[in-house]
């Protein structure tokens, strides 16, 4: 089965009423591939959620960027799961790295609040990625699987996950990964899956890049076999997010 292109806009903390209304109607505006063709999900803040979902062409959808690990209750400033699925956000993004370092975020936090999301029927664009001192000690791959077993350990349904790898050097850097590095480490991934959770699940789930994507690096990063789309964070914000969603052309493999 083919892995359908995913890309995936992370507004982060950004925005105002007026901003998030003229993005979403560039967004609008914009002529992209079918969404039998890449499947397009943009994820502002909380709070502009249902406007978001609201405004937005039927063909894109909506994610939220976290929610809390369990069942809602008395948790202060958090958002549940249960929460987004009455509001009908159907992707949370879970397990960023602003959020693994700054809020303290463990593995085993990520694969819990990962596999509550999951059990309540939401699709979860799972993050994982290494620090510039772990790449130069030759760690990455150590880091990046420690990441997704925790997430493995838990998760019932792979089907819903979509595998985000994000090199912490790279986030809102101006430094992207080469396309050979992020393919290095896409086919790693997938090999790891392989090994640990299964053939089908190895060869069916999106794993895609994040990291200083834009328009201009877009194409080339798209066009390695094992990388599935993107999840980007500046460039999300401008025109030039819907290079990015054009930016599947002819993958390597396929030449
Ligand atoms: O979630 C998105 C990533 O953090 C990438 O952000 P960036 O495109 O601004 O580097």
């Amino acid at each position: 089965m083919a892995r359908k292109f995913f890309v995936g806009g992370n507004w982060k903390c950004n925005g105002t009423i007026e901003g998030v209304k003229k993005i979403v109607t560039m967004l609008n505006e914009a002529e992209v591939p079918s969404k039998d063709v890449v499947e397009v999900v943009v994820s502002p803040p909380f709070v502009f959620l249902p406007l978001v979902k609201s405004l937005q062409r039927p063909d894109f959808q909506v994610a939220a960027q976290n929610c809390w690990v369990r069942k809602g209750g008395a948790f202060t400033g958090e958002i549940s799961a249960e929460m987004l699925v009455n509001l009908g956000i159907p992707w949370v993004i879970l397990g960023h790295s602003e959020r693994r370092s700054l809020l303290n975020e463990s593995n085993e936090f990520v694969g819990d609040k990962v596999a509550y999301a999951l059990s309540l029927g939401l699709k979860v664009i799972a993050c994982i990625g290494e620090t510039l001192q772990q790449r130069e000690s030759g760690s990455a791959m150590a880091v990046v699987a420690a990441q997704t077993k925790a997430i493995a350990d838990k998760a019932s349904n792979w089907a819903n996950v979509v595998l985000a790898y994000e090199p912490v050097w790279a986030i809102g850097t101006g430094k992207v990964a080469t396309p050979d590095q992020a393919q290095e480490v896409h086919l790693e991934l997938r090999k790891w899956l392989h090994d640990n959770v299964g053939a089908e699940v190895a060869a069916t789930t999106r794993i895609i890049y994040g990291g200083s994507v834009n328009g201009a690096n877009c194409k080339e990063l798209a066009a390695q076999p094992d990388i599935d789309g993107f999840l980007v964070g500046g460039a999300s914000l401008k025109r030039e997010f819907i290079d990015i969603i054009k930016s599947l052309t002819v993958k390597k493999s396929q030449l």
